[in-house]
C-alpha cells in the first residue's frame, strides 16, 4: 500500500473532495482519508422503496453558489426547483398570517445594513465587533423591539433557521458574519432566488459520489484519523485501524468540533489555534420528513411553507420530489428543542410532532406513510449541524486564526469559508482555497 504523499486530506465531504480534485489537477500526489464508508459527509441521500429521494442532510443550492452549479454541470447532473405553488404562511400571536409581522420586516433591513459592515476576510477587524461579538443576538433583539413575540420569532428564524442554535447562544456578530457571507437575509431565507431554490436530482450525495469517482482510488474509506504527528518537516497521519500515512502537508476538511474532540496532534497545536477549535460549537437541527400520498396542502392554495413563532417546529416546507404524486413536508426543530426532543422515546416524539403538523396543515397531516429523520448530533463524524458557530467573543479572540495554517497543516471545511459559510458552496470554496495555497508553497 502506498503511504507517502505530498498532501493527505482528512475528510471526503465537499471540502475534502474539492481540495483533492484541485490538487490532482495540478499533479500533486494526494490521498483522502475518510472515516465513513461513503463520501459526502453532511450530504446523505436515502431512497425510499417507491423511489422517493430524501435528503437527510444538506439539500438546497441557490443563486451565487456558482461552484456548486458548475459541479452539477461538470458531472452532467440536473437540478429541480423547490416545489412551492401557493402562499407561504406565518404563525404568530396565536394566529395564521400570509406574511411576517411588519415590525420584523423592518428589522431584517436593520440587520442587513449591519451585516454589510462585516469584514469577512478579517472578521476581527470589523468596525463594531467589540460590541457585536459580546452581545447575544437574543439580548440585542430585545433592545430593538418591545414586542417580545417579534424578538423571539426573529431569533428563531435567524439563529434557529440559519445556525440551528438559540438566539441566546450566538453573538450578534456571529449572526451578522453568517448573513454577510450568505449575501443577506432575503437570499439566505428565500426559496425562489434564494438559498433554498434548487435541489439536485439524485441528491448532493450523488454529486459527492461522482466527485469521489472522478478523484479515484486514493480516496480511502473507513479510515478514522486519530493522531497527526509532526517529525522534522514531515507529518504522520495515523488511523484507528493502524494505518500510517507520511506527508509534507495535511489538509483538514472536517468540522472543527470533530477535530477538537477526536484528533490528537503531536506536538499540540499552538494555543490560539487549539482554543479557536474549542470555541467553534456545532448547531443542533432535527430535520424530519413526513411523506403523504399527495401534497394535500396545494389544494388549499398553500405552498406548504410555514414559519412558526412557538412550538417545536420552527419551519416547514414542501419538499416533494419533482413529477411524483406523493407530497413531502420537511420540517425543522432547532437548538435546545432539537436536543430535548431527541431525548424522548421515538413514539412519543412522533406523536408530538404529528400533533403540531395537524395544527399547521389540518387533519390530513395525521397519517404520513413515511416519517423519517437522522440525528446528526449522534453522528460521531459530524457532531451536530448544520454547521459550527463561535461562542460569543469567539470572533474577537480567535477570528484571525480560523484559516491560518499551522506549519504544513491547512484548514478547510465550510466553517472556514468567507463566502457561503456553512453551506456546500462554502465547503467547496474552502477546499479549493487551501489546495491553491499548498500548490503555491510547493513551487
Ligand atoms: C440537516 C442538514 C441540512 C443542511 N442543509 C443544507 C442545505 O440545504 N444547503 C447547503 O448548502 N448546506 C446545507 N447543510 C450544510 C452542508 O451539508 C455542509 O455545509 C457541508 O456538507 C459541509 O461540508 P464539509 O466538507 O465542510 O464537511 P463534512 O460534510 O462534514 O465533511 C467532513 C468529512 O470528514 C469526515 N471525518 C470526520 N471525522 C473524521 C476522521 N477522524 N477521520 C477521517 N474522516 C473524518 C466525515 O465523515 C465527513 O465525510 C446542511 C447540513 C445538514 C446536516
Amino acid at each position: 500500500m502506498n503511504t507517502k504523499y505530498d498532501v493527505v486530506i482528512v475528510g471526503a465531504g465537499f471540502a475534502g473532495l474539492s481540495a483533492g480534485l484541485a490538487l490532482k489537477e495540478k499533479g500533486v500526489k494526494t490521498c483522502i482519508l475518510e472515516a465513513r464508508d461513503r463520501a459526502g459527509g453532511r450530504a446523505e441521500t436515502k431512497w425510499l422503496d417507491e423511489g422517493i429521494q430524501i435528503d437527510l442532510g444538506g439539500q438546497w443550492i441557490g443563486p451565487t453558489q456558482d461552484r456548486m452549479y458548475e459541479l452539477v454541470e461538470k458531472y452532467k447532473m440536473k437540478t429541480f426547483s423547490t416545489q412551492l405553488f401557493g402562499k407561504e404562511q406565518y404563525y404568530y400571536y396565536n394566529d395564521l398570517y400570509d406574511q411576517a409581522p411588519d415590525e420584523m420586516m423592518g428589522m431584517f433591513d436593520v440587520i442587513d445594513d449591519l451585516a454589510k459592515k462585516v469584514n469577512l476576510e478579517e472578521p476581527q477587524n470589523s468596525p463594531d465587533i467589540n460590541y457585536q461579538d459580546r452581545i447575544t443576538l437574543d439580548a440585542w433583539l430585545s433592545t430593538q423591539t418591545k414586542d417580545e413575540e417579534v424578538a423571539e420569532f426573529l431569533g428563531r428564524i435567524l439563529a434557529g433557521g440559519l445556525l440551528a442554535s438559540d438566539a441566546g447562544e450566538v453573538s450578534l456578530f456571529q449572526m451578522l458574519y453568517y448573513i454577510a457571507s450568505g449575501q443577506g437575509t432575503e437570499i439566505l431565507l428565500g426559496s425562489e432566488g434564494g438559498a433554498q431554490q434548487d435541489r439536485i436530482v439524485g441528491g448532493p450525495q450523488a454529486l459527492a459520489n461522482k466527485m469521489a469517482e472522478d478523484y479515484g482510488t486514493e480516496l480511502k474509506f473507513n479510515q478514522v484519523v486519530r493522531t497527526i504527528t509532526k517529525m522534522d518537516q514531515l507529518y504522520f497521519v495515523e488511523t484507528e485501524n493502524g494505518n500510517c500515512y507520511e506527508t509534507k502537508f495535511v489538509l483538514m476538511a472536517l468540522p472543527p468540533s470533530v477535530i477538537n474532540s477526536k484528533i490528537t496532534f503531536v506536538p499540540e497545536l499552538p494555543t490560539m489555534k487549539k482554543k479557536m477549535l474549542q470555541n467553534v460549537l456545532p448547531g443542533s437541527a432535527s430535520k424530519y420528513h413526513a411523506v403523504y400520498d399527495k401534497p394535500f396542502w396545494r389544494e388549499k392554495g398553500l405552498s406548504g411553507q410555514f414559519n412558526l413563532s412557538q412550538g417545536w417546529i420552527m419551519e416547514s416546507i414542501d419538499n416533494s420530489n419533482e413529477n411524483r404524486e406523493e407530497g413531502i413536508i420537511t420540517f425543522f426543530i432547532y437548538g435546545i428543542d432539537s436536543i430535548k426532543l431527541n431525548e424522548l422515546p421515538e413514539e412519543k416524539r412522533k406523536q408530538l410532532l404529528i400533533k403540531e403538523l395537524v395544527r399547521i396543515y389540518g387533519k390530513e397531516a395525521s397519517e404520513p406513510k413515511h416519517f423519517l429523520t437522522q440525528d446528526w448530533n449522534e453522528e460521531p463524524f459530524t457532531n451536530g449541524c448544520f454547521t459550527g458557530r463561535f461562542a460569543p467573543c469567539g470572533f474577537i479572540k480567535y477570528g484571525e486564526f480560523i484559516r491560518k495554517e499551522t506549519g504544513g497543516i491547512h484548514w478547510a471545511g465550510t466553517e472556514t469559508a468567507t463566502v457561503w459559510n456553512g453551506y456546500f458552496e462554502g465547503a467547496v470554496r474552502s477546499g479549493e482555497r487551501e489546495a491553491e495555497k499548498i500548490v503555491k508553497k510547493m513551487k
